[in-house]
């Protein structure tokens, strides 16, 4: 008994000790929970900037293996087998392609950042700031609401009707700022994604044009397959999944802080913890066991980009496809493509069920319980200091007040708590988009320093691949100096090429098919890596290039003719109307223009509506246009007449343009003086072309080799004869030892 009241003294001098030191108790957990979230911000920033120098560092030192980009003179490149985009730790590396929310999804989002929010003066900071005070006043307005419902149902507990009257007035006036608040929250969320999607999208169009990445990325990097699809879908996805994530987040957050806040004086702020931090250790527990959104969003993406591009891939080669037949093949491609995209979201509903079940457990069950609880708090204890001591209306008033208040407060603490958990998902689907975004900020970049990453044909040359190659800039010629061409996969096409052209020079180019005669092409336009030598080579509009298959754009007649200039650049250059005029008459489509009653200015689907033929001569009319110094013209004739082809050649060298022809057609060969000859094994020749000699050889050369065809059908007749001609021998021996007369027998 003595020990019994014993201890229940010291207890009570506890509560009399602790009730005293209240304050300083609560101050001292509220600078311990400061300090824990001191620590633990210092040690998220701490990993955070640790994983972005794991980021930055392999693309810096891939970057420092390059040497200046092809548009500063100089050419370099660090192919590699390795695709992978990280190569800091195993960690990093497995998020770096799962998109998980971590430091460094942290890292990469701040990166992207920095492209669309790029300054305090930017439009976009100011439109986050306002958002940011229209989400707080939401929350305030909130709170005023909690209070005046509170009130209200006081008033009418305690039947007061002037008070409940100047509450459902203060109700009502109470609407207009709350409703404009919602709207305007909606209109600036949009707003701010549009602003968001722009400033990537401009940023990302500026690296895609430039130093042609639209090229190389695909053709000389493995990387990305639809760059086309992460520009136009997924920015958008993960702008609008930013916007609405900032919205969806801020205001819980907010709400939680200030709900808190308040409800710890209604309630007092020991059970407020204790039931926090019971939320807390489920929250951490659900959030253990969310799955990979992020992860399986990047992966919904890949499987969506390539379902569109076996579609576009379709569209693009429909006429060879139905001349074919090949809708079969066709129809098993786009259903492979289609089945991987649908089982991939299946397996994403069916995680769902389980997890959205934990979820709903969790967040409206569990914590509601929680909530019930705390409300009951105030009645059960005096936490708060209630005054229990007054009777009456008064005290059911009072109760009635805090009860409506506090549960509606709660009930919006919980629901912003269960919205932030809930928002985790999209945090998780924010970071797979991250991902991608930032895989193609990667790749545009290494573009620019033109650092490449592709898997390489077995038998590459690693150390011929390391080395670099240069271009300098000339008059009006072209050298290619101890220029190796290899192609992108790493093969070698010639070995150590040496030629060089002057204006009146005109260069025929022949050899076996991929002997290198086009990728000679793309190494003086830039478009493949030099691994070493020097391409001495004129400004680049001095160069005009015509492929086989003739370009269309967007846009007039006009524009097609004067392609890549613009009106305004014409006009610069002061030609006119009736100077294309004449250039199509030259070419011989003067047709189009009146068949086409806009004349120069109308505009079609050129592509589908010009012929073969007439393509292949709105290039002509083009290559005139710009009178360059040195035309490449790669089989663009394959489709014209004889007659075509040499209004070309002799108009084009009337105009004084040295041609560079690749070309099987023996009847170009009069209007070329040089000739580079590839051997197909990497060897080559450069030598004069005298082309009617040439012209006699390749007869001659011709009729022996028709010869040569009829050798074995002579020698199986003679054969034959021989044959035949034994037999009459023996016939002959047999008849003079039988004495029969071959001359009666015909013989
Ligand atoms: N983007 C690319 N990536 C990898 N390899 C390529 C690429 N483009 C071409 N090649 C390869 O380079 C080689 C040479 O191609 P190129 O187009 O120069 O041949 P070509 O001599 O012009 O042949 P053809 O007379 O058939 O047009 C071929 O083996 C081809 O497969």
């Amino acid at each position: 008994m003595e020990v019994n009241s014993g201890i229940k003294r010291s207890l009570e001098q506890y509560l009399r000790w602790y009730m005293k030191h209240r304050s300083t108790a609560v101050n001292g957990l509220r600078a311990s929970i400061a300090l824990l979230v001191v620590v633990r911000m210092r040690a998220a920033y701490k990993s955070v900037t640790r994983s972005a120098r794991g980021t930055a560092k392999p693309l810096d030192s891939a970057a420092s293996a390059t040497t200046a980009s092809a548009a500063d003179g100089k050419s370099g490149t660090n192919a590699t087998t390795d695709i992978s985009t990280d190569t800091g730790s195993k960690k990093s590396k497995r998020s770096a392609k799962r998109g998980e929310v971590d430091a460094l999804f942290i890292a990469r989002l701040t990166r992207i950042l920095r492209v669309i929010i790029p300054g305090v003066s930017s439009k976009e900071f100011w439109l986050l700031n306002l958002f940011s005070c229209f989400l707080v006043g939401r929350t305030v307005l909130s709170l005023q609401v909690a209070q005046l419902d509170g009130r209200i149902v006081s008033a009418l507990v305690r039947g007061n009707g002037k008070e409940f009257i100047w509450g459902i007035v203060a109700w009502m006036v109470m609407a207009v700022p709350a409703t404009y608040t919602n709207s305007m929250l909606a209109y600036l969320q949009k707003k701010l994604a549009i602003a968001f999607r722009t400033r990537l999208t401009n940023h990302l169009h500026e690296l895609y044009t430039n130093n042609m990445t639209f090229y190389k990325v695909g053709n000389l990097d493995d990387r990305i397959k639809n760059a086309d699809q992460l520009i136009t879908q997924d920015v958008s996805r993960f702008c609008n999944a930013l916007s609405s994530l900032y919205s969806n987040t801020t205001k819980p957050i907010l709400d939680v802080i200030i709900c808190n806040a308040q409800l710890s004086m209604g309630v007092g702020l020991e059970p407020l913890i204790i039931t926090n931090l019971m939320v807390q250790v489920t929250s951490l527990l659900l959030r253990k066991a969310t799955p990979a959104y992020g992860a399986l969003a990047a992966t919904e993406q890949k499987l969506e980009g390539e379902f569109r591009f076996t579609h576009s891939r379709l569209v693009e080669n429909a006429e060879e496809v139905a001349m074919f037949g090949g809708e079969v093949v066709e129809r098993g491609i786009l259903d492979d493509a289609y089945t991987a995209l649908v089982k991939h979201v299946n397996t994403i509903f069916k995680v769902r069920i389980w997890h959205g079940m934990l979820e709903d457990f969790v967040i409206k069950y569990l914590w509601g319980g929680f909530g019930f609880t705390l409300c009951a708090m105030p009645v059960f204890f005096d936490f708060a200091g209630a005054e229990m001591g007054a009777a009456g209306d008064a005290v059911l008033g009072s109760r009635t007040k805090g009860l409506v208040t506090n549960r509606r407060l709660l009930m919006q603490a919980s629901d912003a708590f269960g919205r932030v958990m809930y928002a985790y998902k999209d945090v998780a689907e924010l970071a797979g988009y991250t991902s991608r975004v930032t895989l193609l900020l990667d790749v545009f970049e290494d573009m620019q320093s033109n650092t490449f990453q592709k898997a390489l044909v077995s038998n590459a040359n690693e150390d011929v691949l390391k080395g670099t190659g240069s271009f300098t800039q000339t008059d009006d010629s072209i050298e290619f100096e101890h220029v190796p061409i290899i192609s992108p996969n790493g093969d070698t096409l010639i070995k150590d090429l040496c030629f060089n052209l002057h204006p009146g020079m005109h260069l025929l180019i022949v050899g076996p098919n991929g002997s290198g005669k086009s990728s000679l092409f793309r190494i003086l336009g830039g478009l493949w890596p030099l691994y070493g030598g020097t391409v001495h080579k004129p400004d680049r509009k001095k160069i005009f290039y015509i492929p086989q298959r003739p370009y269309l754009s967007v846009g007039t007649l006009r524009d097609q003719i004067i392609y890549p200039d613009t009106r305004a650049e014409m006009q610069a250059r002061g030609i006119t109307d009736e100077d294309l005029i004449e250039i199509l008459s030259t070419v011989q489509i003067l047709n189009i223009v009146q068949a086409n009653t806009d004349g120069l200015d109308a505009e079609r689907d050129w592509k589908d509506v010009l012929a073969g033929g007439d393509k292949q001569r709105i290039a002509m009319a083009r290559l005139f246009y710009h009178c360059p110094t040195f035309a490449i013209l790669d089989e663009c004739t394959s489709s014209v007449s004889m007659d075509a082809e040499r209004l070309l050649y002799t108009h084009a060298q009337a105009l004084g343009i040295s041609v560079m022809t690749v070309s099987h057609r023996p009847s170009l060969w009069k209007y070329h003086n040089w000739i580079l000859q590839f051997d197909g094994v990497g060897g080559y020749a450069f030598v004069p072309l005298d082309a009617e000699k040439r012209l006699a050889l390749q007869e001659e050369k011709n009729s022996i080799e028709m010869k040569l065809v009829e050798v074995p059908k002579l020698e199986s007749k003679l054969k034959e004869l021989k044959g035949l001609s034994a037999s009459f021998c023996d016939l002959r021996a047999l008849n003079r030892a039988s004495g029969v007369d071959l001359k009666g027998l015909g013989l």
